[in-house]
């Protein structure tokens, strides 16, 4: 029933596509057993060669292929590379499915179950609900919450437990007698009645689900009879929990493929486990990303030990460099990194060079990104554009002048988002176009985008006028109650015409190159590959490049213990292992003491002193 993939196979895809699979790889092409492979070692090009050849041969019409990622990202890296193959297509569609964990429960168990007894579902959003619980917060519950510490007010969530629905109410282990229980009560039960849902709620319906129709499980085996699960060192209990109560069982085909030094999952304590993480398997070690001393320098934070190493045979080591700030200077070593850069990084490269921090947010008492580059703006990154209001997406492209599938892909992205508030399923923006060309009135629909992208977008009626029409066109009117916040209009925000697109970047010229530095969080790059990354310390509780730095400069070898310890080097891993030629790393004076300045030196690193007028 499930095609083999035999050697011949992969030579053929090898050929065609010019990549490269050693015996290790073939052979978590042609097997279903859970891999554990190193950054860079190609595990989302591994799965799309796996997908593409097991497509080419697969012959069942009502049973197919599911491939569940952790992010939207990753699932999209995978779509978009079988977009590029004729055999590879074929699984974009039914009977197959490629989706996040979250949809997958979602569609096939908790909209189901909702259905079946008749709840509404309007909305699944966190941000949403949070928003919505504040709000309607009375004004006693409101002063209350306001004296406690470490109350999260989306700790507000259903559970199903033994059978029923149970709130957990934040703050509260057990029903008191409280004006302040009864009201964070009352909402919840409202909104339950709304049809409004944190994402972590649909595993929950999806329990009762199984409860109700046991016999889901056996369905859903039988139209996904192969799983591939991408990333999976970042599920969390509940989805590592329900992967495993559906697709592990004798006779399935389950492979589940991702890095447990990698896990950086910023959920719920309590939740994090998972069952692959622990599992003590032979991990892929050799990196197609990095060169050897990159290698080198990043297995030090490896938590598992693994000697990276690198399939480039030539160790042409780099001069990776520890830049000592202070405060008044750390905005320096920007122009520092963008010198390094320039004279070492071959003029061929074409990855982005990038400045990642554990910490985004403006903390004034900590430090963050903020501190060493003051416009960093974590919801300007193009990545996370993500406006409040549909206008905002117009008006976005309005600024771009060259290129018309840039400007289209913008507005697909805020069609996307209203089919999201009205309640349909997640799709992706190419999934998006290709269903828009088959309506019938495709030309009026793109006329009407045209239109709104030239028209005036500073005057309410005009743009109220426009987004009528939008919505007519698309078949959406009816939702336009559950819409008006999203289309409503707002005036134009009083910032230069570029911030999105260069708030978060510094730029400089060193000796007529032009050198771009990208600044992100750790979390926003993970799976990238870059030319160079400099990391800067900042500040959770403790600091995360202090914390680390015997391990860094290669004094200390053993698993650190402790709350914050692990975490701050999984994530330390996870910057030092996207550069494929450089890495850089900020600290404070304060913290690197001369004696491990010398230490650094005689491992492998260069310092450079930029408290040091020159
Ligand atoms: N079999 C291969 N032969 C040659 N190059 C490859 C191969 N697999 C991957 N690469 C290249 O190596 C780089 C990293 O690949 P990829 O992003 O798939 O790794 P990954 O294991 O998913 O990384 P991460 O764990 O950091 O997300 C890419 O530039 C990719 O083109």
């Amino acid at each position: 029933m499930i095609p083999s993939i035999t050697d011949s196979h992969i030579e053929d895809l090898e050929a065609k596509t010019g990549l490269i699979f050693d015996q290790e790889r073939r052979q978590a092409i042609k097997e279903f057993v859970d891999i554990q492979a190193c950054p860079g070692s190609g595990k989302t090009t591994l799965i799309a060669a796996k997908l593409i050849l097991l497509a080419k041969s697969w012959k069942q019409s009502t049973s197919g292929i599911c491939v569940l990622s952790h992010t939207n990202v990753a699932k999209n890296e995978i779509i978009s590379r079988l977009e590029r193959d004729e055999s590879g297509r074929k699984l974009l569609s039914y009977p197959h499915f490629i989706g996040t964990i979250q949809e997958f429960v979602n569609r096939f168990l908790a909209l189901p179950y909702c259905r079946s007894k008749g709840i509404s579902v309007k909305r699944i959003d966190d941000d949403f609900c949070c928003k919505h619980i504040e709000a309607n917060l009375a004004w006693g519950t409101r002063k209350a919450l306001e004296t406690k510490q470490n109350v999260n007010i989306s700790d507000l969530q259903f559970r199903y437990v033994n059978h029923e629905f149970e709130k957990t109410v934040p703050w509260f282990n057990k029903a008191p007698p409280s004006a302040s229980y009864t009201n964070l009560c009352s909402i919840k039960d409202k909104m339950f009645k709304e049809g409004l849902f944190f994402f972590r709620e649909m595993f929950e319906l999806a329990k009762a689900y199984f409860d109700i129709n046991p016999s889901v499980i056996e369905a859903i085996r039988s139209r996904f009879p192969l799983v591939l699960v991408d990333e999976m060192q970042d599920t969390s209990l509940a989805q590592d929990e329900i992967i495993n109560n559906i697709f592990s069982y004798g006779g399935g085909a389950l492979q589940r493929l991702g890095d447990a030094d990698q896990a950086i999952f910023s959920g719920d304590e309590k939740e994090t486990s998972n069952s692959y993480n622990d599992l003590q398997l032979k991990v892929i070690n050799t990196s197609h990303r990095f060169n050897p001393s990159v290698a080198a320098l990043a297995s030090r934070l490896s938590t598992n030990k693994v000697p990276l190493t690198s399939t480039q045979l030539i160790n042409n080591a780099q001069p990776h460099t520890i830049y000592i700030v202070d405060e008044l200077n750390r905005p320096r070593v920007f122009s520092a990194f963008a010198q390094l850069c320039a004279n070492n990084l071959p003029l061929s490269e074409k990855h982005p060079i990038k400045a990642v921090g554990g910490i985004g947010k403006t903390k004034p008492e900590g430090l963050t990104v903020k501190h060493y580059f003051p416009n960093f703006e974590k919801s300007n990154s193009s990545k996370n554009f993500k406006p409040a209001k549909l206008i905002e997406y117009f008006r976005e492209t309005q600024k771009i002048t060259t290129c018309n599938a840039d400007s289209y892909k913008i507005v697909l992205e805020g069609i996307r988002r209203l089919l999201d508030i009205a309640g349909y399923e997640y799709i992706s923006i190419s999934q998006l176009k290709g269903m828009l060309k088959e309506f019938s009135n495709h030309n009026e629909i793109n006329q009407k985008i045209i239109g709104i992208q030239r028209s005036d977008l500073n005057g309410s009626h005009g743009w109220e006028n426009n987004i009528k029409d939008l919505l007519t066109v698309l078949g959406l009117l009816d939702s336009y109650d559950v819409l008006t916040d999203f289309i409503s209009y707002a005036a134009p925000r009083p910032v230069a015409d570029d911030e999105f697109v260069s708030a978060n970047i510094y730029a400089e010229e060193v000796n007529g190159r032009d050198i771009y530095i990208e600044v992100d969080t750790i979390h926003s790059v993970k799976g990238e590959t870059h030319a160079a990354t400099l990391m800067l310390e900042t500040k959770f509780y403790e600091y995360d490049v202090h914390q680390m730095l015997d391990y860094i400069i290669g004094t200390k070898k053993t698993k650190p213990t402790g709350v914050r310890k692990p975490k701050f080097m999984k994530q330390l891993y996870v910057a030092m292992t996207r550069p494929k030629h450089l890495i850089g790393i900020a600290i404070d004076e304060s913290r690197f003491p001369e004696a491990k300045r010398a230490l650094a030196i005689a491992n492998g690193w260069n310092v450079v002193d930029l408290t040091v007028a020159n």
